[in-house]
């Protein structure tokens, strides 16, 4: 299974409680976690970014062994090779829309010299055909911008599967179906593995991979069966 998750975490605050205890492995290319608010999606996430450790159980991406609580592994989230787009995308706002994809470049594993830094950002920038906002700031482009912007950041780290918070949930409608007709078109082209989170129905059906339900911390039920390959590509998803 490319990706393999167990992991059993317990939360409290004040008085609140909070079990996260889920289970889950998939080959699937598109691997969709769909529940409601406060289900524990995000919590999830943290725990395969390595933002967040739990108390028991394993998660395993490509074979890799990224936390293991029997075996004490633990890898740091710059060593587990995943891409994390946080729901507001978390842009530098002081570093412009080539220097964000940059930051990409040196903040991981690698660590390319000047030039070759300066190839790759110019390759995403034409991948995402963001050449003309080169030189703008986060403040001064827009949201769809914006989400191809830190989506270009987190492939320039060439990670092994990116993780996404909600990706369409800061879009207005018209643009949501374009970013998600996007982002299918994308996956197609680079050969990327995706694990998204979602409470919108539409983009379970938009991303139309193995959905996997979480709620109140559990796996609710594996919505569809596991694919091995994700099938073709739906085109017959009109934007909204
Ligand atoms: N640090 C924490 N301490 C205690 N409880 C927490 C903590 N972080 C999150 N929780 C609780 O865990 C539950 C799951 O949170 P999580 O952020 O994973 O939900 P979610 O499914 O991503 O929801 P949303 O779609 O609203 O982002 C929530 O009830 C939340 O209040």
């Amino acid at each position: 299974m490319t990706v393999d998750v167990a992991i059993v975490k317990e939360l409290s605050a004040d008085d609140r409680r909070f079990t996260l205890d889920v289970a889950f492995s998939s080959d699937s290319r598109r691997i969709v976690l769909f529940g409601p608010s406060g289900a524990g999606k995000s919590l999830t996430l943290r725990a395969i970014a390595g933002l967040l450790t739990p108390d028991a159980g394993h998660i395993r991406v490509r074979n890799r062994v990224l936390f293991d609580a029997s075996t004490g592994v633990d890898l740091a989230p710059r060593h587990r090779q995943v891409a994390y787009l946080f729901q507001d995308y978390a842009l530098f706002p002081h570093l412009t829309v080539a220097q964000n994809i940059g930051f990409g470049l040196t903040s991981g594993l690698l660590n390319p010299s000047r030039r070759e830094r300066g190839r790759a950002v110019a390759h995403w920038l034409d991948t995402f055909e963001l050449r003309g906002i080169a030189d703008s700031y986060p403040a001064r482009i827009s949201g769809g911008q914006r989400q191809r912007v830190a989506l270009a950041r987190a492939l320039a780290s060439e990670p092994g599967i990116v993780l996404l918070d909600e990706p369409f949930a800061a879009l207005d409608p018209a643009l949501r179906g374009r970013m998600r007709r996007e982002l299918r078109e994308l996956q197609a082209r680079l050969d990327l593995q995706l694990l998204v989170i979602t409470h919108d129905p539409d983009d379970v059906d938009a991303l139309d991979g193995h959905t996997i339900e979480i709620r109140d911390g559990r796996l609710w039920e594996d919505a569809r069966p596991p694919a091995r390959d994700a099938g073709p590509l739906r085109t017959d998803i009109e934007p909204q």
